[in-house]
């Protein structure tokens, strides 16, 4: 499976591709559009996001709902566009007109026009600006803005969606920090029947009285001129065991779930259930001891989060992923004009206070991604029927203990 995506936040257009996933994926652009709805969900998210829609064209690969085995081609139009035709101009543009607004003088539109030369510390702009040898900070933050998750959000849906189709793996995703509120220790863990309560939460958090904190968080931080980082977790439900493999570094599902999960926009930290806490454990309480009941094989505990030797272990999937807080700091960090080489203060434009409830659809949607390569490595299979199939028959070729 290969996946990719173009397109600049200010531009005309997002566009991703896929190719690789089986016919027979039932999907429509009204669940990739409520996909990408979820997305722009949640306390603390910038004015941006009251204003602009996500307008999203399916191209090429789904057919009356259902996927054709071919590339799957989507366009996600900006509709914030209008505003920065002459700006992100593919064609070249007159100097003149990027300067002045054509007669009328607004200072929205002058201040888009100039070039950003002081860089926001914490932002690909500075290193962006002298590896690739711009005198402007806008190409940089164009490609580096986090719009580019939403074409993430889109192709992870046609994925979740084959993954519960094809195994029924259903997949969870909520917030258990912002800044200094995290969810107490021993909080019931979401199920995919939680989703609809979750979309619905402000803080995408599954316990109210957290939630209403993470919230007051992030009101302080607005107010106080700062931005918030957290922690987000995805759960995946029905998980067969042995996706994944200890054959190599790069076919460990682990290593995937951590570089998928690592590439989002301010993730700077990955777990694996229980990761960094058993660390300080012992070994006798580090582990989930294999017991059977009612013929299964089942564990006593899911401290590993659902991986072991690289591979799932078929219990419940359990990856965190911690965001930094936002580096456009209404505040204003330090920082120097790189035209002049004196010391200033970085750029400042409307901006979120925290990414981190967006950030937990965009992981879910990652997760999917991988999980749906890990699935079709271990399954092979053209249509969603050939998949069931191939799963099924593995599932039964198990010793009997284990089915
Ligand atoms: C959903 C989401 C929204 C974001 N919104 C902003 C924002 O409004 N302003 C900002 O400075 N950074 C924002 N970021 C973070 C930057 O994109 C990110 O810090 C930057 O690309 C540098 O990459 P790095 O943090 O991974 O090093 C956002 C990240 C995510 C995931
Ligand atoms: C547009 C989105 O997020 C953007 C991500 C982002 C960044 O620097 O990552 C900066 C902001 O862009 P702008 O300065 O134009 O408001 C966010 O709004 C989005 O998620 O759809």
């Amino acid at each position: 499976m290969l996946w990719m995506t173009a397109g600049e936040s200010h531009g005309p257009a997002l566009v991703g591709v896929i190719e690789g996933l089986p016919a027979g994926i039932e999907v429509q652009s009204s669940d990739i559009s409520s996909a990408l709805a979820r997305r722009r969900l949640g306390a603390g998210r910038g004015s941006r996001q009251k204003f602009e829609k996500d307008e999203l064209e399916i191209l090429a690969g789904i057919r009356h709902g259902v996927t054709i085995g071919s590339p799957i081609a989507l366009v996600i139009r900006n509709s914030e566009w209008p505003k920065w035709t002459k700006v992100m101009s593919p064609d070249p543009v007159d100097p003149a007109d990027l300067l002045i607004d054509a007669g009328t003088g607004d200072e929205r539109e002058i201040s888009r026009n100039k070039k950003l030369t002081r860089p926001r510390p914490g932002h690909a702009d500075l290193v962006g600006m002298m590896k690739y040898g711009f005198d402007d900070a806008r190409p940089v933050l164009e490609r580096a803005s986090a719009r580019e998750t939403a074409t993430r959000v889109a192709l992870g849906e046609v994925a979740a969606r084959f993954l519960d189709q094809a195994a029924g793996i259903q997949l969870v995703s909520h917030v258990v920090r912002v800044g200094s509120v995290e969810v107490p220790e021993g909080t019931d863990q979401p199920w995919p029947g939680d989703v609809t309560a979750l979309d619905e939460d402000p803080a995408r958090c599954f316990d109210a009285a957290t939630s209403e904190e993470m919230q007051n968080e992030i009101r302080r931080a607005t107010k106080d001129g700062d931005t918030l980082g957290g922690v987000v977790e995805v759960l995946a439900y029905g998980m067969p065991p042995g996706l994944g493999s200890y054959i190599s570094g790069r076919t460990k599902l682990d290593a995937r779930l951590a570089q998928s999960l690592m590439s989002i926009q301010a993730v700077k930290g990955v777990e694996v259930g229980d990761g960094f806490t058993t660390a300080a454990r012992r070994g006798s309480e580090a582990h989930d001891e294999i017991v059977v009941r009612e013929g299964r094989i089942v564990r006593k505990t899911n401290r590993a989060g659902g991986t072991e030797g690289g591979m799932s272990n078929g219990e419940v999937l359990r990856v965190r992923a911690a965001i930094k807080p936002i580096s456009t700091v209404p505040r204003a960090l330090s920082t120097i004009d790189t035209v002049t080489g004196e010391e200033s203060t970085a750029i400042h434009q409307r901006s979120d206070t925290s990414a981190v409830v967006p950030a937990a659809v965009i992981a879910e949607a990652m997760v999917a991604l991988t999980l749906a390569e890990a699935l079709l490595d271990k399954t092979g299979g053209d249509s969603v029927a050939e998949v069931r199939r191939n799963l099924a028959a593995y599932l039964a070729s198990r010793p009997v203990t284990m089915s």
